[in-house]
């Protein structure tokens, strides 16, 4: 039985993910960044003339959880202080306490038109049995709402984003509660397949995609690093 209207929506897109994220990468994919651990992978895509190039980013980061990386990546009451590329983002339905739908005004790049998006945000821990560590994920995924109108100028992106994570214990110590931040690790794997809705010139959306992702992602798991350096680990 249905646990809420989009129940199945979430199902489905979560098990998408789940599948092609351990597709290795093949050919067709452009290694466009490089920096530490992160590499940054793009295939260039159009549609009706329309950039929509999926990106998908390896990570890897010392000293935290994917469960801490995901808890503040899907949970909005950090998102301003990590995301420098939006004007605004709010909740606007809580659909169960790990689905959420928010609503996002975006910074306007010159000279697109502002771009807004209405996502269903899902964070879910899967724990195969085998593993020592569960995978930690959460998908946003565009969704229309009644209280997230379409309001010209305002252009409403249609993206779908994955952000799937494994925690490595290196050299796990007796017990468990023995483990520090020197001896955790997270791999993460970030995908984000991102219409922008409308015509934006292809050479400019490509070297602000180019420039954005990285900045992005290594901003956002400083701020975890730093917000968890000194507490408790959260597995
Ligand atoms: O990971 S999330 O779910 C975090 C929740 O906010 C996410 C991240 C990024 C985007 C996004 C939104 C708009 C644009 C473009 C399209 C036309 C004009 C702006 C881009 C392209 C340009 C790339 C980019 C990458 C990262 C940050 C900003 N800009 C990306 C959406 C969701």
């Amino acid at each position: 039985n249905r646990k809420h209207r989009l129940a199945y929506d979430v199902e489905r897109v979560v098990q998408e993910h789940l599948t092609y994220v351990r597709e290795e990468i093949s050919d067709g994919w452009d290694l466009i960044h490089q920096e530490g651990e992160m590499k940054v992978y793009r295939r260039e895509v159009e549609e009706n003339g329309i950039v929509v190039d999926p990106l998908k980013i390896f990570h890897s980061i010392k000293g935290v959880t994917g469960h801490e990386i995901c808890h503040y990546f899907w949970d909005y009451r950090y998102r301003m202080e990590w995301e420098t590329t939006l004007d605004s983002t709010k909740i606007i339905e809580v659909l169960e306490p790990d689905t959420v739908i928010f609503f996002q005004m975006h910074k306007r790049v010159w000279p697109a038109a502002q771009r807004d998006s209405c996502f269903w945000s899902h964070i879910r821990c899967i724990s195969n049995s085998e593993e020592d560590q569960p995978t930690w994920l959460v998908v946003n995924y565009t969704t229309p709402h009644h209280l997230a109108p379409i309001k010209s100028p305002h252009v409403r992106l249609v993206a779908n984003v994955a952000l799937i994570c494994e925690t490595i214990i290196n050299e796990p110590p007796l017990n468990i509660q023995d483990i520090k931040r020197e001896n955790i690790e997270c791999k993460l794997t970030y995908v984000a397949f991102v219409n922008p809705g409308g015509w934006v010139p292809s050479a400019a959306l490509r070297s602000v995609a180019k420039r954005e992702y990285p900045r992005f992602l290594k901003r956002f798991t400083s701020y975890v690093l730093e917000q968890t350096r000194d507490k408790p680990i959260l597995f």
